[in-house]
């Protein structure tokens, strides 16, 4: 469903009003039916319901995001009691990754709950205020079965190997191979059920729903916030063993591995060079640091910067996208050779994720560690940065690893 914001729709009544709600956490407020979630350690925003909804897809897809956002915002009439990012109009979207196959969207919930500090808002969208309590806990997937999904391990593995092949030859640098994993299900899936066992295991990630796209992603392409702009960069990897000793030995060698550390420099450099036409001044630090996830540890640089001109958070999400944690380097060269061997559609996987308020100001991760709702379960997606020197095998046992946290997230135990 599209709902235009033409003149003869009626303007959308928005009203923020601060809430006490104690510690109450807000994934318990969702609702089963139409959640939006993005959240971490406790705070962000929860939504359910739709006030509107934009449905686009292909080259113009940000383009048409960004209009209807800005003609929406102008019509709206909005009265707003908290006055803080994410407060009072708020959209959240979900983009494809390529110009095809896949649609991408634009959802203005009805009803929005956001928590930041110590403060928690109640925002409603053409609705009366509802009752806030906490929703029926979701139950378990019933059923839950794993198969291969375009590739099985060994197929995939010669793709990473012509990958390398093409780099040693000097076609590109450096690209992003992804492969997908069907989880089924004999019910359908109460995408709340994962949410909530992500958002407790993955602290340092961002925990969204956002129309069936789901997971826990620690990589954020951009956030805009009163005009100060950052980007949480991730490339280079390494799996944790889960013995402590090991792990922090592990992280030293990561900082030292020349391949990951190559892999990284790409991916910082197209950030910085996407965001700097945007950026009076910018912080881009020499040397990565080591950030730790329960399932692996990653590469991770913060680019900082000052925004100088009015574009939004959505704008420069569009400008960075896809950066090089996902599609490689050159860009064109990478994404053409990313739809040439890759055999999959990788649909809303790895496209930017997140929300937006009238402001502009927003938060925009890479919907990675994610998954996408499917009628008979679950499509889950792992990619892997190759460079020259890449491991057919190291990259297929480190895919396994990024399945790890939707995959157990999914089950019972
Ligand atoms: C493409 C993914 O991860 C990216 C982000 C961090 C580290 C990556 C790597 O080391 O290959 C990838 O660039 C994914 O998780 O699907």
């Amino acid at each position: 469903m599209t709902i235009p914001a033409s003149a003869s729709t009626p303007p959308l009544v928005v009203r923020t009003v601060p809430v006490d709600l104690a510690d109450l956490p807000l994934l318990d407020l969702l609702p089963r039916h139409e959640p939006v979630s993005w959240l971490r350690r406790g705070e962000g925003l929860v939504g359910w319901g739709v006030a509107a909804r934009l449905e686009t897809s292909g080259p113009t897809r940000f383009s048409d995001a960004v209009k209807w956002w800005s003609e929406t915002v102008a019509r709206a009439r909005v009265e707003d009691q908290v006055a803080e990012p994410g407060t009072g109009l708020v959209s959240f979207g979900a983009f494809a990754f390529a110009d095809e196959p896949g649609e991408s969207l634009l959802v203005i919930p009805q009803v929005i709950v956001g928590r930041r500090g110590d403060r928690t808002w109640l925002t409603t969208v053409s609705v009366e205020a509802p009752t806030l309590v906490p929703a029926p806990a979701p139950e378990p997937p019933v059923g839950l079965a794993f198969s291969d999904g375009a590739r099985n391990g060994e197929e995939w593995m010669t793709v990473v190997a012509e990958a390398v092949r093409r780099i040693s030859a000097g076609d590109l640098e450096k690209v992003v191979l992804a492969r997908d994993l069907i989880a089924t299900t004999d019910e359908p899936l109460d995408v709340r059920w994962p949410l909530h066992r992500l958002a407790a295991q993955y602290e340092m990630c961002w925990t969204f729903h956002v129309d069936g796209l789901f997971g826990a992603t620690p990589e954020m392409l951009v956030r805009r916030e009163r005009g100060l702009v950052t980007s949480r960069v991730l490339a280079g990897t390494i799996r944790r063993t889960g013995d402590d000793e090991r792990d922090l030995a592990l992280a030293a060698t990561l900082a030292r591995s020349s391949k990951d550390l190559e892999e990284h420099e790409y991916a910082v450099r197209s950030v910085a060079d996407a965001l700097e036409p945007h950026c009076s001044s910018m912080n881009v630090p020499e040397a990565p640091f080591v950030l730790h996830l329960p399932n692996v540890m990653h590469l991770a640089t913060d680019v900082n910067g000052v925004v100088h001109d009015n574009a939004t958070s959505l704008q420069l999400a569009e400008s960075l996208h896809p950066s090089a944690a996902v599609g490689g380097t050159p860009t064109t060269d990478a994404t053409r050779l990313i739809a040439e061997i890759e055999g999959m559609p990788r649909e809303r996987y790895a496209g930017p994720v997140g929300w937006m308020d009238a402001s502009g100001d927003g938060e925009w991760g890479i919907a990675l560690r994610s998954a996408t709702v499917t009628e008979s379960g679950v499509r889950l997606f792992a990619g892997c940065g190759i460079v020259a020197s890449s491991d057919p095998e190291a990259e297929l046992a480190e895919s396994q690893a990024k399945f790890v946290p939707v995959r157990d997230a999914l089950g019972a135990g």
